[in-house]
């Protein structure tokens, strides 16, 4: 790669406060280094939110990526959509937004998969917003798989001290056993194995596996999901994968502690929370989301649409900045192989 990787930023959803994260972003030294973005979004939601940043930005329209100029005070704008300046109501989505928070991924992911950029960095969207949009997905990661056509995907959420991924994503808890199954793991442990070398240069991955119970089961006296699910899966993912070193199903209440302290680059987890609530303990305000096993790069943000701060000029961009650069990261580590 001779030139700095290109990134697809989407301005996420009208009523959150991805716009004005945007803005932010693209104003910060860190948006021009080692990496050139552009946003896919909305004209006038994108200028408004440039007005109540109070950031010096110009929005300058493109409609190629050819033309975009990647220059520090301009924003390179690929529009979407056409909504007024007065749409984008915190907290109020509309059908007209969640189809145009919508465009913004697909427009991207196309883009994308046709090598047009070399990553996307997502920006945050209303799971609520989708659905009143018609959308039959939950959110990106299963709207990119199924544009990308992706058969295996996981979502990890990733910083510096710690990377967590996940077995199960958006279902309720008492469905999170019935979905647990041996093969399920194994793919899952992996695909993180995989990830981990390929999207991360960590050529001998150490991947810990949290257990589903308290205290890993202990020996069968609270559950006996390790047993019979999660330890057949280690096995089989140590056949595949001799390289790497994987746990056997740990204590859930200390493994995270013992990966902040770097005795595993990644840790699997059984549920949503499970791995979460550690995670933005640790990294709220620079962890990023990533999407492993598709044909294309995709970071995102690790928070939400956050309606209740949206367009006030409060949010932190942090977490965006560090989603462009692990997307830049993977892109060149991509490139590297
Ligand atoms: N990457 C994405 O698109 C993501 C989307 N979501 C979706 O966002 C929607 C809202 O989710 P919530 O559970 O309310 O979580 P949220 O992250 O939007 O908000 C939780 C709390 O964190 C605060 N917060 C969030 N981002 C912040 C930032 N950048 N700076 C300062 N404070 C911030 C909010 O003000 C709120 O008090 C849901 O539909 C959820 O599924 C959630 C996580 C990631
Ligand atoms: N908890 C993370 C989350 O909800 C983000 O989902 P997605 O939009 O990245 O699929």
């Amino acid at each position: 790669m001779t030139q700095p990787p290109l990134l697809a930023l989407t301005m996420g959803d009208p009523c959150g406060i991805g716009p004005e994260l945007s803005a932010k972003a693209f104003h910060s030294p860190r948006a021009y280094n080692g990496m050139r973005p552009f946003l896919v979004g909305d004209e006038e939601i994108m200028k408004k939110a440039v007005e109540i940043t109070g950031v010096p930005l110009t929005v300058r329209r493109i409609d190629d990526v050819t033309e975009a100029v990647f220059t520090p005070g301009i924003m390179d704008l690929l529009p979407v959509s056409s909504l007024t300046r007065d749409e984008g109501v915190p907290g109020s989505p509309t059908v007209r937004t969640g189809q145009a928070m919508i465009e913004c991924i697909t427009r991207s992911v196309d883009l994308a998969l046709e090598g047009s950029c070399d990553a996307i960095v997502t920006g945050p969207i209303h799971k609520v917003a989708m659905k009143l949009a018609g959308s039959e997905f939950h959110g990106h990661t299963e709207l990119i798989a199924s544009r990308t056509r992706a058969s295996e995907y996981a979502m990890m959420m990733a910083g510096d001290r710690l990377k967590v991924v996940l077995v199960t994503i958006h279902i309720p808890l008492r469905q999170v056993i019935d979905d647990l199954t041996s093969p399920v793991i194994t793919n899952l442990i992996s695909l993180t194995a995989r990830s981990l070398k390929e999207r991360f240069g960590i050529g001998t991955p150490r991947i810990a596996v949290a257990g589903l119970n308290p205290h890993a089961g202990e020996e069968g006296l609270f559950g006996d999901e390790e047993s019979r699910l999660i330890v057949p899966a280690v096995s089989k993912a140590r056949a595949l994968h001799p390289e790497c070193t994987i746990s056997d199903p740990m204590p859930p209440d200390t493994v995270f502690f013992k990966a902040t302290e770097g005795h595993f680059d990644a840790v699997v987890c059984m549920y949503h929370d499970q791995g979460l609530i550690p995670f933005k303990m640790v990294h709220f305000h620079d962890g990023v989301n990533t999407t492993l096993g598709l044909p294309i790069i995709r970071t995102s943000v690790d928070h939400g649409t956050a309606y209740d701060i949206a367009w006030q000029n409060i949010a932190s961009e942090g977490s965006l900045l560090s989603a462009m650069e692990m997307a830049a990261l993977q892109a060149r580590n991509r490139t590297a192989r």
